[in-house]
């Protein structure tokens, strides 16, 4: 599609022919992008950060968690707590031990015995000879569960160490692999050593581990085991933060299973041809249709990334009803279906209008919604700067007034705005009904702002940082709107120049249609976009109220409207628009040449500046001349009305009060701009000053 847009500055030639000025707006505006772009970056690193430092430490903290929860002791060392069975010097020992703490379930364990036989002497090692341990674990019920006897003797010791420690640590492997019956596990068990001549200090049980499975990857490959852990656990973590994210931001909820069928049918025509060369002749329906729902859901998730990435780049709506939108794929909104708009669109992608006219690609069902299918005019834009107008003298149509004439609702909604607004504005008959008809709010809202005497109204304007002023329902003067045009392009002559041509050319365009002939356009905004890289232009949008006039009336679109005229003064509104940016271009202008002034002023060097005024053309010089001739008298005139302006003139002190000045209500009225800090107005200001107050001068 011809998008029609007027490319922004071609490299510093604009408005003055100086390369200088636009050049350095240029480098400020360079500096301010890669300097926002620079804090949004380390924000969102830092954000990052924090984030991936929180995943980790949840990573670490849930690793850490399940190994000390499944991972047993390796080795477990308890005391026995022995008796003497005199006379037989059999010596049963006694412990009790938890079933847990016994072993864990599905591991082998391996008791092992050790015993301090404290054998006073060589003698007594030498007479004991071989002995028996005993071990026999029994139930909770005091039922023998299994036992098992091992044999073990004490080492040989000379007579002759006499000074030497006699004493001796015998360790007894009781059972060498032991696997518990968990229907029926030991709790504890009996040690007998079966010997008359052993003397026993203390004694010490010890269980050992014997892992299997999971287990013994854990304890065996300690690190291994703890990277890959702690790896697929943050892996896992990151999967469900990404999708948490993806459904935050756009709502999964819709793109169920029933859209994912309609979606399906929506695209048949698309798909046919796909689905006859990718299966088979063989295949029946329904394993195609099974294997094409895998593709999609495949295709739906590429698609869920990429208009992540978009939404978060660009789309906005600006105005209008909320939840009317939803982004779609392949650069394109789905707006909520309208009869009226559908039948509009398909008409202008036939007419001279097209290029100004997002491309309609039809509709589409979503979870149970009609849908039009337009071009997303945001699409590849960079941090886009929007402006919405709506055009026309009236934003009610005719049926409207007719029907709160024979028919009238109260709308409760619509008062509540108005009073929000304007509490004196209801009649004292809407106040006691709290409510008025829609046509009196929409009329209401027209008066009130600059619709009924401009021809349009600014709805809202998105700058490229997102914010968003919707604060227009009372703008109403000339001078206001130059001033929002000038604050929404930065006063930046070639965006300024850009959106003029754009203009000029749907008037062109609107000239040569008969679609615009034939329709009465209600309510239908023109929406400018910018970016600080690439392309200004201007779209027409909008038209769920643009209807076709009876044939017997032939619209100009550019008289007043009066009831059955069906006028909708969409004409003045353009031709009133393309001034306010005309003018906005000659104060754009002006800014520009006096910024460039001052920094010739402050350089000194007139030599230079004569030569180089002196290489411009005849008409820029004359343009120039004019420029800061007009700029100067403007600045004197306006600043002369603004001192001698009786609140600002102390005549006791004989004191001026400049304070402020810049936002002066009665001035900014007049579209007066005293910038103080502009050479041009200081001068015209001491001149003043000079003329009127001459003792203030020193
Ligand atoms: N094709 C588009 N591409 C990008 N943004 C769009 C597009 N169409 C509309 N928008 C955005 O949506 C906003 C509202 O659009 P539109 O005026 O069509 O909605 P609406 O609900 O019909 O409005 P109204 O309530 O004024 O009738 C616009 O201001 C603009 O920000
Ligand atoms: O801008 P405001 O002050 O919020 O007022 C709305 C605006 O005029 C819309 O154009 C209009 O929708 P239509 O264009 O569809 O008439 C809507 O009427 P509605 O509430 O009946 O939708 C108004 O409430």
């Amino acid at each position: 599609m011809d998008t029609g847009s007027e490319p922004m500055g071609t490299g510093g030639h604009h408005g003055s022919g100086d390369p200088v000025g636009p050049a350095l707006l240029w480098l400020q505006d360079t500096v301010m992008t890669v300097t926002l772009q620079a804090c949004k970056m380390v924000l969102q690193g830092a954000l990052l950060l924090c984030a991936l430092g929180l995943l980790l430490l949840t990573t670490i903290f849930l690793y850490g968690s399940f190994y000390y929860s499944y991972m047993p002791l390796a080795t477990y060392s308890s005391p026995v707590h022995y008796y003497c069975n005199f006379p037989s010097l059999l010596l049963p020992h006694c412990l009790r031990l938890s079933p847990e703490e016994w072993q864990e379930p599905g591991d082998d364990i391996q008791p092992a015995l050790s015993d301090l036989p404290g054998s006073g002497d060589a003698r007594v090692a030498s007479q004991s000879g071989m002995f028996m341990v005993k071990i026999s674990c029994y139930s909770r019920q005091g039922q023998p569960v299994t036992y098992s006897a091992r044999s073990t003797m004490l080492r040989y010791r000379s007579g002759l160490l006499q000074t030497a420690d006699q004493r001796q640590l015998v360790e007894v492997e009781l059972f060498s692999q032991y696997r518990e019956d968990s229907y029926a596990p030991s709790i504890g068990a009996i040690i007998e050593i079966q010997s008359q001549r052993v003397q026993i200090y203390s004694a010490q049980l010890y269980i050992h581990a014997h892992f299997t499975g999971i287990r013994y990857f854990l304890y065996n490959f300690l690190t291994l085991s703890a990277v890959m852990g702690l790896a697929s656990i943050f892996f896992f973590l990151s999967v469900l933060l990404f999708f948490s994210y993806l459904r935050l931001i756009w709502g999964l909820a819709g793109m169920d299973e029933s859209e994912d069928t309609e979606h399906l049918q929506d695209d048949q025509d698309d798909t046919t041809a796909e689905s006859d060369e990718v299966f088979s002749e063989g295949e029946d329906t329904a394993s195609k249709r099974s294997t094409m729902r895998r593709c999609r859901s495949w295709r739906t998730f590429l698609m869920m990334i990429q208009w992540s990435v978009r939404r978060q780049s660009s789309w906005v709506q600006l105005a209008g009803h909320q939840g009317n939108f939803q982004l779609s794929e392949g650069g394109e909104v789905l707006k909520r279906f309208s009869e009226v708009e559908a039948v509009c669109l398909q008409a202008l992608m036939v007419d001279p209008l097209r290029p100004f006219v997002p491309q309609y690609h039809g509709s589409v069902t979503r979870g149970g919604n009609s849908y039009i299918r337009l071009e997303d005019l945001l699409s590849g834009l960079k941090n886009p700067v929007i402006m919405d107008c709506k055009m026309g003298v009236r934003t009610y149509q005719e049926e409207e007034l007719t029907k709160s004439h024979t028919k009238p609702t109260l709308r409760t909604d619509m008062y509540q705005k108005m009073v929000k607004v304007d509490p004196t504005a209801p009649t004292v008959e809407e106040h006691e009904q709290r409510g008025v008809t829609k046509w009196r709010y929409l009329q209401w809202r027209d008066n009130t702002s600059s619709t009924s005497t401009l021809g349009f109204r600014i709805e809202g304007i998105m700058m490229e940082n997102g914010s968003v002023k919707r604060d227009f329902k009372k703008m109403l003067t000339p001078a206001q709107v130059t001033e929002a045009l000038l604050s929404f392009t930065k006063s930046h002559l070639h965006i300024l120049k850009a959106y003029h041509s754009r203009l000029q050319a749907l008037d062109e365009a609107l000239k040569e249609s008969p679609f615009f002939k034939s329709h009465e356009m209600i309510g239908s905004s023109l929406l400018f976009v910018h970016d600080w890289t690439s392309k200004a232009s201007i779209w027409m949008i909008d038209f769920g109220k643009t209807i076709p006039s009876p044939s017997s009336v032939q619209l100009r679109h550019n008289v007043p409207w009066a009831e059955g005229n069906r006028e909708d003064g969409y004409l003045i509104g353009l031709a009133a628009l393309t001034s306010f940016v005309d003018q906005a271009i000659s104060q754009a202008a002006c800014i520009q040449e006096e910024n460039h002034g001052e920094e010739t002023d402050s350089v000194t060097h007139t030599l230079q500046e004569q030569e180089h005024t002196q290489t411009k053309s005849q008409g820029e010089v004359a343009q120039n001349e004019g420029c800061l001739h007009s700029a100067e008298s403007l600045a004197k005139s306006q600043t002369l009305r603004a001192t001698r302006n009786a609140k600002r003139f102390d005549g006791f002190q004989r004191a001026l009060d400049l304070k402020n000045i810049y936002t002066d209500p009665d001035l900014v009225s007049q579209n007066i701009r005293a910038i103080l800090s502009r050479k041009t107005f200081m001068d015209a200001v001491v001149k003043i000053i000079e003329e009127n107050i001459p003792e203030v001068i020193l």
